[in-house]
């Protein structure tokens, strides 16, 4: 028997977004400000065959990291992302991105949620984990590493004696830029001693410093051991993140996070040899296909890549995690820890973690399950809150 190519199409009939607002474990400190909670945006994408999907697009502290806010990000999808899609194949993937651009210009956290939760619906509908839709696994599980961020040396050497015991993780990422440069030296120098030897060790400046300032400190944190050293300036200075990389003693890495958006941004990175490592994220891309584009020109340029997280929920960690698994190219661990930063999730079971790695997942789509009951506890709507503001405490003024 033979069906007509119509039959086949999996049309796109509805797309949901909604805002959640889940507790963190802890106050997580960042170069900006300080967060409690996060507010990830999570999408739900149904097929005309009854499947649905899910994605996630999550901010840190509304619109401090980057430009989108979970209140634009929804806005986006509910009035222009959704309406360029319903009704289309839902699996022409590219052909999905290309009218969401046509759109909607930049929004790529946006865009990202809703491919992420088309090519879930679809795998499920097909019975095929992600991975396979995105061109093979090339690995079962990945290091991952856990953010030392409570602002204090104490007990950020207590969290990571914790997680040192448990067999979780002994990678850990310090951030820092919040305080004035000899103060974070102080601090990375007291929690490289504690862990000597048993952990490594990289710093998260979130674009705190201007050129002089890296030039100058960055070379003690590299002698007291750090070993990988992420976005020290502003996203647009490329010059300087140039300079470093060229410069600081071989010992450490440069990593670019913020810098690295688009494949474009890639290239230029590149051709400049501005970085050693990408931090990827599905996020900042703009989805799962993007995210493999920038680690093709990173596997081209000879830059290493390293697993990213906006500190999502087991929905977009798992998503990213698919598309972890598939690539190639030198890799320097990942940190898709979200889920275990958060009080709660909205799964029935989480990504396993054991022996310091984190294992990729399996099954039907992103290989998880997610429970309404829990949408609908976290809801911002339901819970009647506020869009969040971050804690600016002691952070300085920044550079635009
Ligand atoms: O990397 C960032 O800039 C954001 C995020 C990722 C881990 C973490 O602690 O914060
Ligand atoms: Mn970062």
């Amino acid at each position: 028997m033979t069906t007509s190519p119509s039959a086949s199409v999996l049309r796109i009939e509805r797309i949901q977004a909604r805002i959640l607002d889940i507790p963190t474990i802890r106050p997580h400190k960042l170069s900006f400000g300080a967060i409690q909670r996060q507010s990830p945006v999570i999408v739900q994408l149904w097929l005309s065959d009854g499947a649905s999907g899910f994605g996630e697009a999550a901010t840190i502290g509304g619109p401090s990291w980057n430009e989108e806010s979970p209140e634009s990000i929804r806005h986006a999808i509910d009035s222009y992302l959704a309406p360029a899609v319903i009704g289309q194949d839902a699996g022409r993937f590219e052909q999905l991105l290309q009218r969401m651009d046509l759109a909607c210009k930049g929004n790529r956290f946006a865009k990202s949620a809703v491919e992420q939760a088309a090519i879930d619906a679809v795998a499920r509908s097909l019975g095929l984990p992600v991975w396979q839709l995105l061109g093979g696994k090339q690995r079962e599980s990945l290091p991952l590493a856990w953010t030392l961020a409570s602002g204090d040396s104490a007990k950020d050497i207590e969290e990571a004696e914790k997680m040192l015991a448990a067999r979780r993780h002994r990678i850990f990422k310090l951030k820092i830029g919040a305080r004035a440069p000899q103060e974070d030296v102080a601090h990375v120098a007291r929690i490289a001693r504690a862990l000597d030897g048993r952990a490594s060790m990289t710093v998260d400046v979130n674009q705190a410093w201007d050129g002089a300032t890296a030039r100058r400190y960055l070379p003690e944190m590299i002698d007291a051991g750090v070993g990988l050293i992420e976005q020290p300036v502003a996203q647009w200075n490329e010059e300087a993140l140039r300079q470093l990389t060229a410069t600081l003693p071989h010992t450490a890495l440069v990593m670019a996070d913020e810098t690295v958006c688009t494949p474009q941004d890639a290239m230029r990175l590149a051709r400049h040899n501005a970085c050693h490592v990408f931090s990827l994220k599905i996020a900042k891309h703009g989805g799962l296909l993007r995210t493999r584009a920038v680690a093709d020109v990173a596997r081209a340029a000879d830059i290493g890549w390293y697993g990213g997280t906006m500190l999502e929920t087991s929905v977009g960690s798992a998503a990213s995690a698919h598309v972890f698994a598939t690539l190639g190219g030198t890799h320097h661990n990942c940190e898709l820890f979200g889920p275990q930063l958060l009080v709660d999730d909205i799964v029935e079971q989480q990504m396993v973690l054991s022996d310091f790695a984190l294992q990729l997942p399996d099954g039907p789509g992103f290989g998880l399950t997610v429970v309404p009951e829990r949408l609908d506890r976290f809801d911002r709507a339901r819970q009647g809150l506020t869009p969040v503001h971050v804690d600016l405490g002691r952070a300085s003024a920044q550079p635009a």
